[in-house]
């Protein structure tokens, strides 16, 4: 059967409505729509969404399928709502040419879970100091259209102007993991009370937020567009709400986790709660959450780095960096955005569906719920309550900092161009 109704959702949170699929397309979105020929989807009490978009997915293939593929990787996409996914450049061998990104492109179509746009990097190997095949990228396959050495900084100003001149070409965009690599040699955790207590290598706000400053006038300078990467320090905010009250072309984004977690938890030396950046201050948190609801950071990217078990349960100093998010995004969203009043549902459609597409070009995603549009689509249960237990994960990796802690939430349903990727929470 190839029509579905969703009957009686609430569209981004509005009053309810019924939604019509018809093969890959909406026909239609009113009330009382008829039923006949249909598969229908009882979704009262809950919330219709666009099919959400992570710009910022770590999904390991090539190279480290042993923390997660790209199977692996878009079934956890698809368990979280998400129908999009741009995979980063970090893997082995780098995401640096026409034939990596053609593989991870080509992948993601195989499997069918999501739509995986490779993001390539900006610098061969990532080591910072030759630019890679940027246009190559976007003329293959994939179609590449934005670039990242994230996990690495672009430290090099000269190469960073010539990343974002060149990209201006194609209308791609640069997105910055903004961190000044000498400022945060060693270092462990967020600089402040908490790592002096400890004895841990402080990582400095001002590790991030020079480079933000120095990007921004960059991208100023070249009339050329600048993402930055996990914005997680209010002094970042500041930046980036001056570089925009000032007209420069600058998107960012914040993480899940930069919205709940703070530095405290690294006073428990567990090394789930080590990630790059680091966990900042409550005054931090707040800072971010205030700026999302405000519209100076535009969206939430999960930054779902995945680790296996052997990389994450050892001493704090060894342990990997990084979290899995795919999978919670949208209950942490809820929990700090929603219920706290900050933000409504058509506001996390924006943040986390309409604003990623658009800074990422992913074409047939982040598109309003109405008739003619493709069928990308998340229903979610807001009332639901529960525990977070990564033995249920999709992912490979079972590296989150919820492990055990209350959530709300709770997706039930994907639609990946009209075919159920997810079924009342089980993957189709
Ligand atoms: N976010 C992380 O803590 N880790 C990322 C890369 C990175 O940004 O360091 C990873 O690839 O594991």
């Amino acid at each position: 059967m190839s029509k579905i109704l969703i009957r009686g959702a609430k569209v981004l949170g509005g009053e309810p409505q019924d939604v019509l699929i018809d093969g890959d397309t909406i026909v239609e979105v009113g009330a009382g729509l008829p039923a006949e020929g249909a598969e229908v989807v009882e979704a009262e009490g809950k919330v219709l969404l666009p099919g959400l978009v992570d710009l910022h997915t770590h999904l390991r293939e090539p190279g480290r399928e042993d923390s997660e593929t790209v199977l692996t990787g878009t079934r956890a996409a698809a368990s979280g709502g998400y129908t999009a996914v741009f995979a980063m450049a970090n893997t082995f061998p780098v995401a640096d040419t026409a034939g990596v990104v053609e593989q991870v492109y080509r992948l993601g179509q195989q499997h069918g879970y999501c739509d995986v746009q490779p993001i390539g990097a900006v610098t061969v190997g990532l080591e910072g100091k030759k630019l890679a095949e940027l246009g190559a990228m976007h003329e293959s396959a994939a179609g590449v259209t934005v670039f990242s050495d994230d996990g690495k900084c672009v430290d090099d100003a000269v190469i960073m102007r010539r990343a974002l001149e060149y990209v201006k070409a194609f209308g791609g965009v640069v997105a910055q993991h903004a961190q000044e690599p000498r400022l945060t040699e060693g270092a462990q955790m967020n600089e402040g009370v908490v790592s002096a207590e400890l004895g841990l290598g402080g990582w400095p706000a001002v590790a991030e937020e020079s480079i933000i400053a120095r990007d921004v006038l960059l991208a100023e300078h070249v009339h050329s567009r600048v993402h930055i990467c996990h914005l997680s320090t209010a002094g970042s905010v500041e930046i980036v709400r001056w570089a925009k009250s000032r007209g420069i072309d600058v998107t960012a984004e914040v993480t899940p986790h930069h919205l709940l977690l703070t530095d405290e938890l690294v006073r428990s030396y567990d090394p789930v709660y080590k990630v790059n950046p680091p966990l900042r201050t409550e005054r931090d948190v707040m800072a971010l959450r205030e700026a999302l609801a405000d519209g100076t950071i535009d969206i939430v990217a999960t930054d779902h780095a995945p680790h296996p078990h052997e990389d994450k349960d050892c001493e704090w100093a060894a342990a990997a960096m990084g979290m899995v998010g795919l999978e919670t995004a949208l209950s942490v969203v809820q929990q700090t955005m929603v219920d706290s009043g900050l933000l409504d549902w058509a506001g996390v459609a924006d943040r986390m569906s309409f604003k990623p597409a658009r800074i990422g070009r992913a074409t047939g995603h982040g598109r309003p719920v109405s008739a003619g549009e493709p069928a990308n689509l998340t229903l979610v249960d807001p009332a639901y309550r529960g525990t977070v237990d990564p033995t249920g994960f999709a992912s490979r990796s079972r590296n989150t900092p919820y492990e055990g802690r209350e959530l709300p939430g709770r997706v039930t349903h994907t639609w990946l161009r009209g075919r159920a990727t997810l079924v009342d929470g089980k993957l189709a």
